[in-house]
């Protein structure tokens, strides 16, 4: 089987229909909101209502959005326009920061597609680009971009400044939980992984049956997504349905990741998304993933358990755990 795959990209610009590993089994759709997803004011976090409701957020959708994260608009534009010109660069240029090396090994920084793992693995209508970007003295240059010139520069910014929002969230999480403020940051060292995945989605002839990105959840313990204030698509499932999440400018999505969701034994939900594909416009996004240290021994927090409240996740080293659906107990 072969890894080397036609860029989304170049197969938007040629194909009237989808190849077949693209298409979904089912008719993709919206439901009707119950209720907005909640915004946040980050900078309202210490009053008791702002609190509440980010305890609702994170136990009914474990998704929100968020205002007054600290993140300036100008580097946020200058973070989207970066990402826009690296893809809108030839495809020749692209491929020096392949994720494949000599075209076939996969590895998991640089530009392309997921991983192929299983012969009938369904395929997503989205190209990356994916950084490692903590450590920051491990930082592997060679597959960060040197178009635009500013990008490395932009990114670096603003990395710092999601850091601050990230250390902030988990904070507040644990202020939440009776737990000690730092339990959550304190998972994360200067040794723990942080990534950021540059999404890109092509317009696509099949938005009813094809998916920019299918349905998942993220694995680390929590991640900061930026998305483009232009055109929507993120949806979010709760109790079996699918829920669009609003697209608002210079406003961040936040979402808790499976880390998170066994750290609190599962009272803040990790929550399956997707991405939809639009007819006629193109969609960038921008996730930051905040893993924890590879050595940390992932387990509900002792104080969330008593008799009544069993842990409901098995013990597991963070550099072993791989599938969340294994990790459950009930
Ligand atoms: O593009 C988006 O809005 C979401 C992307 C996403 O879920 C991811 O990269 O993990
Ligand atoms: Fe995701």
């Amino acid at each position: 089987m072969s890894l080397a795959r036609t860029m989304v990209q170049e197969l938007a610009a040629t194909v009237e229909e989808p190849p077949r590993e693209y298409v979904v089994d089912d008719m993709l759709d919206a439901d009707e909101m119950p209720q907005p997803i909640p915004l946040i004011d980050l900078s309202r976090l210490m009053a008791v209502d702002e609190a509440n409701k980010l305890r609702a957020a994170l136990q009914t959708w474990g998704l929100f959005l968020a205002t007054n994260h600290g993140i300036e608009e100008s580097l946020m534009d200058a973070m989207m326009s970066a990402s826009r010109d690296f893809f809108r660069q030839p495809s020749e240029e692209k491929q020096k920061y392949s994720n494949l090396i000599d075209g076939k090994h996969f590895q998991m920084e640089g530009y392309g597609n997921d991983k192929v793992v299983t012969r009938d693995q369904g395929l997503s209508w989205n190209d990356h680009l994916h950084l490692r970007v903590e450590p920051e003295d491990e930082r592997n240059f060679s597959k960060w971009p040197t178009h635009p010139e500013s990008f490395r520069d932009v990114l670096h910014e603003y990395a710092s400044k999601t850091k601050r929002t990230r250390d902030l969230i988990l904070r507040s999480i644990a202020k939440l939980l009776d737990l000690d403020e730092d339990y959550f940051v304190n998972q994360i060292s200067n040794k723990a992984i942080g990534f950021a995945r540059f999404n890109y989605y092509p317009p696509c002839p099949r938005p009813d049956l094809v998916l920019g990105r299918r349905s998942h959840t993220d694995g680390g313990l929590l991640t900061i997504l930026f998305v483009d204030q232009d055109v929507g698509g993120l949806q979010v499932e709760r109790g079996g349905k699918w829920y669009n999440v609003p697209a608002k400018p210079y406003t961040l999505v936040i979402n808790v990741a499976d880390c998170m969701e066994i750290m609190t034994n599962g009272i803040f939900r990790s929550p399956l998304h997707r991405v939809m594909t639009n007819a006629n416009k193109e969609r960038l996004s921008l996730a930051r993933f905040y893993a924890v240290d590879a050595e940390t021994m992932l387990e509900p927090a002792p104080s969330l358990l008593d008799d009544k409240r069993p842990p409901r996740y098995e013990k597991i080293k963070a550099k072993d755990f791989v599938s969340f659906s294994r990790m459950k107990i009930s």
